[in-house]
């Protein structure tokens, strides 16, 4: 008799992966030309003023204010230009009544000047006076010390990961070299004697792998270090060997294929042969349903439909976020959103349906597109996918056109916990 599995609700898997505790986030220092991406392993905290002088946003003349007092086009006032000083130089003395200094953009304002003349609205009249024709106010076209950001500001919290915005701001506070979590070391195995290597010739009945390096490329998305282990044949012996090898290895271990009640499927087995505990072996979802996790020696073990849609819903909501916790992030799920279902789904499905999809826009709105088959077995819905669309079980099916929760696939900041009241509305 084959064995009968009770499906666990997907929040409720994804609970019991997240209490699984180790995979303590570790950090590493490395130059900041390769921290693109990388996840940050200490709050940014800004250590000056930024800009740390008042500067000049124009290129034009630093004068003090009051000596403009009462100048209109009628009435020019006139100024000793004291001398000049582009981005980087520093006016030598204190600027006198009278004095105007020619100054760059970027450069610092000189002491005794409060007010800056652009370029644009200077009569210069020689190279030793200029006129001014309007009366300035002490602060005008000044960006003043600490006005993007004041020391002590907390500007990037551990656990970001690093965009072009958040390199210049490391740039802008000396990091040369950038704290970053270690990359948590992902071994990936695919499992079945059908599977060929990706350069080899197809033969009748096999196909290519292709799960473990869509799971590679996965885990570089999600933040981790990829360790491809190869690929074994449905061999229990050989199994269990290479995934007790592989545990000793590596942070967390990913098989493909094996997962279901098949004659060769097997999962269970290497599971309990190593005294592992199993979190669950079926989950309420489409695909992915068969998706088996265990704890082996307090390592996770993250036993993968084979189906290559089935494995890739599973790795997005199972070990994305797991990485993502070992990787300083409280944010570690996927982002969640609404948009317009592109597609009907007329069939009900008792199980939560996660669905491949394309974001695109109509008319303002997000329109998540399904593209390819879908089904389980399909390889060609993953490409391109933006969005998982989360279609609820229940006993009605869906008209496109709806309002759906749809999970962004290409989003680096996260989410904290997004499971609940997950609920696509029904048109009424
Ligand atoms: N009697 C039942 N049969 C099945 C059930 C069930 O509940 N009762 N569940 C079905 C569901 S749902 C899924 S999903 C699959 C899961 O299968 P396995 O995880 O055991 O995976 P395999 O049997 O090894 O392979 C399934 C499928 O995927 C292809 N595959 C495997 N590895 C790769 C790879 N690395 N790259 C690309 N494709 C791969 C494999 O050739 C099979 O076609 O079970 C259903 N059956
Ligand atoms: O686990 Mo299967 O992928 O539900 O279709
Ligand atoms: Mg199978």
């Amino acid at each position: 008799m084959v064995e009968k599995r009770k499906p666990m609700p997907v929040a409720e898997a994804v609970q019991a992966v997240m209490n699984v505790g180790g995979n303590e986030a570790k950090k590493e220092t490395i130059p900041l030309a390769n921290s693109y991406r990388r996840i940050l392993a200490e709050d940014l905290v800004a250590d000056h003023d930024v800009p740390s002088f008042d500067r000049s946003p124009y290129d034009g003349f630093a004068i003090r204010a009051a000596d403009s007092a009462g100048a209109n086009r009628n009435r020019p006032i006139y100024f000793r230009v004291a001398g000049e000083i582009g981005a980087g130089e520093v006016f030598p003395r204190e600027v006198q009544e009278g004095e105007a200094v020619r100054i760059m953009t970027g450069a610092q304002i000189p002491d005794g000047c409060d007010a800056v003349v652009m370029l644009e609205l200077i009569d210069e009249n020689s190279e030793e006076i200029i006129a001014i024709k309007r009366a300035f106010s002490p602060g005008d076209n000044i960006s003043f010390q600490g006005e993007d950001t004041e020391k002590g500001a907390r500007l990037v919290p551990k656990g970001t990961s690093i965009d072009p915005g958040v390199i210049a701001l490391l740039a802008t506070f000396g990091y040369a070299e950038v704290p970053v979590a270690i990359r948590p070391r992902v071994g990936i195995i695919a499992t079945g004697s059908e599977l060929l290597e990706v350069h080899e010739p197809l033969e009748p009945g096999k196909i290519r792998n292709s799960n473990a390096y869509m799971m590679a490329a996965q885990v570089e998305r999600a933040g981790g270090e990829p360790v491809l282990l190869g690929k074994l044949p449905d061999d229990l012996d050989a199994c269990i060997e290479a995934v007790s090898r592989a545990l000793q290895d590596v942070d967390m271990l990913i098989t493909t294929g094996g997962a279901s009640v098949g004659d060769y499927d097997y999962v269970p087995d290497i599971i309990e042969h190593l005294g592992g505990h199993p979190l669950f072996n079926k989950v309420a979802m489409r695909p992915g349903s068969v998706t088996t996790v265990a704890d082996i020696d307090k390592k996770l073990f993250f036993g993968l439909s084979g189906n290559p849609s089935a494995c890739f819903v599973g790795f997005e909501l199972f070990v994305r976020p797991v990485l993502r916790r070992s990787l300083f992030s409280e944010k570690p799920h996927l982002k969640r959103t609404k948009a317009t279902l592109g597609k009907d789904y007329p069939k009900p499905n008792p199980f939560t349906r996660f669905v491949r999809a394309t974001l695109e826009e109509d008319d303002g709105r997000f329109v998540a597109k399904p593209g390819g088959l879908d089904k389980s077995g399909s390889v060609t819905s993953i490409a391109g996918a933006d969005v998982l669309i989360a279609l609820p079980g229940g006993s009605r099916g869906y008209e496109a056109g709806m309002d759906v929760d749809i999970f962004l696939l290409e989003d680096h900041k996260g989410s904290e916990w997004p499971w609940d009241s997950s609920v696509a509305s029904y048109k009424s």
